[in-house]
């Protein structure tokens, strides 16, 4: 087993996180200098009156599907490839990254005052064919949020590229009156269940 795993992923925070494990990990990004050029546009698109868990299970599927063909395409060691998704689910309706900030604080006046789910799906593949998967749910209410609040947050820019057009790690924050799941899967890496899969890989020791 080599001593480090790919990570593919372009969130910063998923780096950080897994660093907590104290697992080397090196990065897998799509469209490297020199490479194939791939094409994501389209790939995660929610299906219709598809439930946020079989969503968010499924792009994680299709995100470790393009990395072990890019690993294999650059001719890389066979390390384990870890992924993960993460969406925001209110109800059944799926609250992905915002498109601008305009959807964003649309997203954010949907979860103000209410309690709302996350789920992140994690996906690693080992050897072979093998795949572990994982999935952590945790439920966040928002305290309800002025206009004004929603406003500035939205200025701050933290919203964009984040699910649901918020960030538990920033600003956000203050908002949060209570979260019941996993902290760092609403951050976009459930520690715990990763942790879990790694050892059942032989990456983390048991
Ligand atoms: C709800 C929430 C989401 N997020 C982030 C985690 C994810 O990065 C992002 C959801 O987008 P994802 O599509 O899960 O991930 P990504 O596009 O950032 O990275 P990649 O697909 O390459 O792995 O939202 C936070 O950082 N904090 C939060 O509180």
């Amino acid at each position: 087993m080599p001593d480090f795993i790919y990570l593919a992923s372009q969130s910063p925070r998923r780096g950080r996180l897994l660093d907590q494990l104290g697992v080397r990990h090196l990065p897998l990004l799509p469209n490297a200098p020199g490479d194939v050029a791939e094409d994501a546009e389209g790939l995660e698109q929610v299906a219709r009156g598809e439930a946020p868990a079989t969503y968010v299970q499924r792009a994680t599927g299709l995100k470790l599907d393009a990395a072990v063909a890019r690993r294999e395409r650059r001719g890389l060691a066979p390390a384990p490839i870890l992924c993960a998704d993460t969406t925001v689910a209110l109800g059944r309706e799926i609250l992905g990254k915002p498109l601008d900030a305009q959807d964003a604080a649309r997203m954010l006046a949907s979860l103000s005052g209410r309690e709302h789910r996350v789920l992140t799906a994690v996906a690693l593949q080992v050897d072979g064919p093998r795949r572990l998967v994982a999935l952590s749910v945790s439920r966040v209410r928002f305290a309800p949020l002025t206009a004004r609040q929603i406003d500035a947050y939205v200025a701050s820019g933290e919203p964009l590229g984040k699910a649901g057009a918020y960030a538990i790690q920033g600003a956000a924050a203050q908002h949060v009156r209570h979260l019941s799941g996993s902290y760092s899967g609403v951050m976009g890496l459930p520690l715990f269940e990763t942790a879990q899969l790694l050892r059942l890989a032989g990456v983390l020791a048991s």
